[in-house]
């Protein structure tokens, strides 16, 4: 039996961020995700002149609800779509020329519903080489505010950064969305932004945020779910025990439903008040799952599927195909390097049952690829890769981590 400590949410910790730097007073972070992304959106709010402490518990931000303190900043955002996208979102409510670039991985990765969304509410923003790409500058004066139409199909992430922004507005933002993908995501921004102080409404497709700012406090950021599916499909796979601290029945993060794929599956889960243990059973079965709001565990359930009994169909995860590689192929890709058969369509993937056989994977500097063949490592011998140390995105100390579970779990 193996009880874990997972590191904090990503996603939690790129949102408290972007809310402590707008809010009025000093916001306390504890226990936030230390990781290549959320390092680089902290660098990046120095870069805009914020105050950002950071000490090994726990983060100090001097927030200033009237933006960036410095009048002009050449801002790099990475590797992290949260840093590419909230960023600018949150530069543009202030005052100065900001100019945001991103990594070559990052680069690839779209934007455009969400820079024309800004467009539309009167910022003046300017795509310097590739239309809905970084690098991008800004000349900020404020937002107005008022309605705005979004397809956030391709990525949640636009509507976030929208609803963050929404307080800092002068009149207040109306957002109608007309398509959704990652949808508990949003359920954690609404969340967040009311533990901020805001206030937002949601009336079927229609978000309506006032304007108001938002107050310091002092927040305290859960594991991280996504990274957590890990260790719950380790213990799915070997038929050990895995308990994962602090996500239970309270979490905010949609990617904890994981653990319902595994059920499905044939694992016995446990969520308690502040735990949720997975113990496998021996049985791993077949299973169609539609992952529309859970896509960042779909490398994970690929990489265990080759061993359950039937084959394992994963769908609406379109999305998949823009975010650090394109996932579907990848993964499909790494499951024939391993000698088992996978098919990919436009939105879906499916994986037949067969005994992974020794190979070195193509990571395509994908964290998710990396973490997600680890578990398949649990029961084939001689699996490396191409760039192990691309874990640093979310997860710096992977390896170590993975190598204590490893060791308490049946061989
Ligand atoms: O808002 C967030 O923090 C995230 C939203 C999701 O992205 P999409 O909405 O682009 O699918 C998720 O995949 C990503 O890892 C983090
Ligand atoms: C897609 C991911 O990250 P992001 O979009 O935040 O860069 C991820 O962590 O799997």
């Amino acid at each position: 039996m193996a009880v874990v400590d997972i590191p904090g949410s990503k996603s939690i910790t790129a949102r408290a961020l972007f809310l402590a730097a707008a809010a009025d007073g000093v916001t306390t972070l504890v226990r936030p995700l230390r990781s290549d992304d959320t390092e680089g959106f902290a660098e990046g709010l120095t870069r805009l002149g914020y105050r950002v402490g950071r000490a090994p518990e726990a983060w100090h931000v001097d927030g200033r609800p009237q933006g960036p303190a410095v009048p002009e900043a050449d801002v790099h955002c990475r590797d992290g779509a949260t840093t590419a996208r909230f960023l600018p979102t949150l530069a543009a409510a202030g005052h100065g020329r900001y100019r945001f670039d991103a990594s070559a991985q990052m680069r690839r990765r779209p934007l455009l519903p969400l820079t024309r969304a800004l467009r539309d509410l009167g910022v003046d923003l300017r795509h310097e080489e590739t239309e809905g790409h970084h690098p991008l500058r800004i000349a900020a004066a404020g937002v107005a505010g008022g309605d705005v139409t979004l397809d956030a199909g391709q990525s949640s992430q636009y509507l976030t950064a929208l609803l963050l922004l929404g307080p800092l507005t002068r009149e207040g933002l109306r957002i109608e969305v007309t398509d959704l993908v990652s949808a508990p995501y949003v359920d954690i921004t609404v969340a967040m932004m009311r533990a901020f102080g805001a206030d937002v409404r949601r009336d079927g497709d229609v978000f309506t945020v006032p304007p108001g700012g938002y107050r310091a406090t002092t927040y305290a950021v859960e594991p991280d779910a996504s990274t957590a599916s890990y260790f719950f499909a380790a213990a799915a796979l070997t038929g050990g025990e895995v308990t994962v601290r602090g996500l239970g029945e309270e979490a905010l993060q949609g990617d904890l439903r994981f653990v319902d794929v595994l059920r499905r599956m044939g694992a016995r889960v446990d969520v308690g008040r502040d735990a949720t243990t997975v113990s496998g059973t021996g049985r791993l079965a077949g299973v169609t799952v539609n992952m529309r709001d859970i896509s960042d565990t779909m490398p994970t359930l690929a990489a265990i599927a080759p061993f359950a009994s039937g084959p394992v169909r994963i769908e609406a995860v379109a999305n998949t195909r823009v975010k650090e590689c394109d996932r579907l192929e990848a993964c499909a890709e790494n499951l024939r390097r391993l000698g088992v058969q996978a098919r990919t369509g436009p939105d879906w993937i499916e994986i037949h049952p067969g005994t992974p056989a020794p190979a070195e994977i193509r990571t395509y500097g994908d964290h998710r690829v990396v973490m997600s063949f680890a578990v398949t490592s649990l029961r084939t011998a001689g699996i490396t890769f191409d760039d192990p140390e691309c874990v640093r995105k979310t997860f710096p100390a992977f390896h170590d981590a993975f190598a204590r579970l490893r060791a308490a779990l049946p061989a």
